[in-house]
């Protein structure tokens, strides 16, 4: 049983509070099927998300089989399902591998058989073993949000939400859906509470739950409808709930409660007793008035709630189909039709199937089970996407071919000044000229070579992990819902993005190490240093931009940041032109690409890093350990702005 006690969500507006959920009172028990629906913007999303735990309640209690969620503790992982309105499987896998990836996430398996069976069982229950191996991306609407479904049920939740999983859908594609959700309430008393904008098929629902403004105005069985809100079909009830406050009919609704709620239990007891209901027995619901009293009936509005009553709970024993006391009326279009007269669907298992073996608790793997799951889907993802693979290729081979076509500059031979100076003649003063043309002209080569290095792997490093993140934020959203760790998802980044970081930067060095010979110190190991200050440059802008992506709210946000910070990277980094010195000093401890261009010269032999400096009037560090720490510090801040990004909620419907 799912109670809520005066529950609201609030939210301030103007310095106002507004109740988008306001006072909502209802019980829904085991086995239940609840549409929510109501006029666009009253808030339906806005209480599912409230009931689940993605918004937090403001006021009231929650109750989980008579368990207070708020004060012992929310629902477990595995317990809940949320089947969103966005799709959450990744386009370039298959429905199998989806469903894989989501079980190995959420769900401790015994083994592999175990692990197989929960699959094959989820695709069944949603139709799509069929389609196990196809991808996603070729999927039809009405199989992405059976996938969307499947990817719920592998953890055999109790507890079942939808959020306008038929909207767009074609009418059958929507009643498949609705049927399936059905189907899914009456098994392990699990209860189904979906969204929909659709009042269509709402007979094979349980109750309605009709919102307005955030107020309950109805929560029946769908037979009782149209009695309810005297109209003569369901297209009418929301012209109909315009007609008075949404205060009027939250009162209205907890006046005549009781009657719907006894018409809900009867039918659930009845389809208990036929075998259809696989439950253990429930203590009987409760007068939801209890939380307050009851209000006076309304008056505005034309109903003579006697009357109503009578010719509900007449209705309620009519139901093979005989007019009530209101027959004057039309008959509803939703006239409740018993599920077992529904036309059978082929998909769907028999009703013998849904009496199962108690399943085990589902316990949510741990840290290096879902790290693991998470980098192979990510190389699984990174592999299939051959845009993708072919952009990267295409930048690992071009952008160091660029950087060697300066090579035969920088190998141009650094002249010696001679040791003794004597000006007495014009070929001395001249031969002195030379040398210092020299002495600029390779200095300048070496620094531009290396910064050049340095800024193309910068870039790659941006364009490594700007999207990394929010491009799959709503689905990183979900699966935190669903059990995954932040911390397993960002050390899954981490390593992933450790391979493309190594391959680009040591590919990079060696690569223009073939056309221009590093000038290392005699008996020095200058070429590692440099490797590394280029592989700590490409780690420094990706796990920055790794955080800007985390930190930013979509992946158009966190592209321009990453491509605005590499910009500014040349310019910053003062190996073009100095910089005033107070602007150095205050912007470059932020700019990665000093450093890696500092601690780099600082690793050129003597001569060499002479040259450099007769062309660059910015100081040059002169401790690369120094330059080491401020790459590993940028790259720790970077990790840690990651995480918090990656804690952080940030769902949106
Ligand atoms: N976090 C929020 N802050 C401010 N306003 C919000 C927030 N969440 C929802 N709203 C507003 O609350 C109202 C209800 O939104 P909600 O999405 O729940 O409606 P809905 O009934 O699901 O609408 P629809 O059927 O169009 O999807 C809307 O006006 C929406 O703009």
């Amino acid at each position: 049983m799912l109670e809520l006690k005066d529950f609201c969500f609030t939210i301030e507006k103007d310095g106002e509070p507004v109740n988008l959920v306001d006072r909502v009172n209802l019980k829904v028990p085991s086995g239940h099927f609840m549409a929510i629906v109501g006029p666009s913007g009253c808030g339906k999303t806005t209480l599912l998300n409230t009931i689940a735990g993605l918004n937090h309640m403001s006021e009231g209690s929650i109750f989980w089989h008579g368990r207070d969620l708020e004060e012992e503790g929310d629902l477990e992982p595995a317990e809940l399902g949320y089947v969103p309105q966005f799709s959450i499987a990744y386009d370039a896998l298959t429905v199998d591998e989806s469903i894989e990836a989501v079980t190995r996430l959420r769900v401790k398996t015994r083994d592999l058989d175990d692990l197989d069976l929960r699959i094959d069982r989820v695709l069944e229950e949603t139709g799509l073993t069929a389609i196990a191996d196809r991808q996603v991306k070729v999927l039809s609407g009405g199989q992405k949000r059976r996938l969307g479904l499947a990817m719920e049920l592998v953890t055999d939740p109790k507890l079942l939400l939808c959020d306008e999983v038929t909207s767009g859908l074609d009418p059958r594609s929507e009643r498949d859906i609705v049927r399936r959700l059905h189907e899914l309430s009456r098994r392990d008393g699990r209860i189904v509470i979906s969204v929909t904008h659709s009042l269509a098929h709402l007979e094979l629902y349980d109750s309605i739950l009709v919102l307005h403004e955030g107020r309950v105005a109805y929560h029946g069985p769908p037979s009782g409808l149209t009695h309810y809100f005297s109209v003569d079909d369901t297209e009418s009830i929301y012209p109909r709930l315009a007609k008075q406050s949404s205060e009027k009919w939250r009162r209205s609704w907890l006046k005549h409660g009781p009657a719907f709620y006894n018409k809900i239990e009867r039918n659930r007891q009845k389809l208990i007793d036929e075998g259809k209901l696989n439950i253990p027995e429930e203590p009987k619901v409760e007068d939801p008035t209890d939380t307050e009293d009851t209000p006076p009936p309304t008056e505005d509005i034309k109903l003579d709630e006697t009357d109503l009553l009578d010719a509900f709970e007449e209705e309620l024993d009519n139901e093979d189909g005989k007019k009530s006391r209101r027959n004057k009326r039309k008959r509803s279009k939703v006239k409740a039709a018993p599920v077992e007269e529904l036309e059978p669907s082929t998909e769907i298992e028999d009703d013998e199937d849904l009496v199962r073996e108690e399943p085990e608790p589902v316990c949510t793997p741990g840290f290096f089970s879902q790290f693991a799951t998470l980098l192979g889907r990510r190389t699984k993802i990174f592999f299939r996407d051959r845009g993708q693979v072919f952009l990267q290729v295409a930048i690992l081979l071009c952008f160091p071919c660029l950087v060697a076509l300066f090579g035969p500059q920088g190998n141009e031979a650094l002249l010696q000044y001679p040791d003794a100076i004597e000006f007495t003649s014009q070929d001395a003063v001249k031969e002195m000229q030379t040398i210092g043309e020299n002495r600029a002209k390779v200095g300048g080569a070496v620094s531009g070579i290396i910064m050049f290095q340095v800024v193309l792997l910068a870039l790659m490093g941006s364009n490594n992990a700007a999207r990394e993140v929010a491009g799959e934020r709503k689905i990183l959203e979900k699966e935190k819902f669903g059990g995954v760790r932040p911390f397993a998802y960002l050390c899954s980044k981490i390593a992933f993005l450790s391979c493309m970081i190594l391959v680009q930067s040591v590919w990079m060095a060696i690569f223009v190490e073939q056309f221009w010979q590093y000038p290392e110190a005699a008996g020095t190991a200058g070429f590692f240093d440099h490797l590394t200050f280029l592989i700590l440059i490409n780690a420094a802008m990706t796990s920055i931009c790794l955080g800007i992506s985390s930190l930013m709210k979509t992946s158009e946000q966190a592209s321009l940041l990453s491509i605005y910070l590499v910009g500014f990277q040349l310019p910053l980094s003062g190996a073009v032109l100095a910089l005033p010195e107070f602007v150095g000093q205050i912007t470059r401890p932020f700019i990665s690409a000093y450093w890696a261009w500092a601690g780099s010269i600082e690793s050129l032999d003597n001569r060499y890093q002479a040259a450099v400096k007769t062309v660059t009037d910015t100081p040059l560090e002169s401790s690369g350990t120094i330059c080491l720490y401020v790459l590993g510090i940028q790259i720790a801040v970077g990790l840690i702005a990651s995480y918090i990004g990656m804690r952080r909620h940030q769902w949106s419907h």
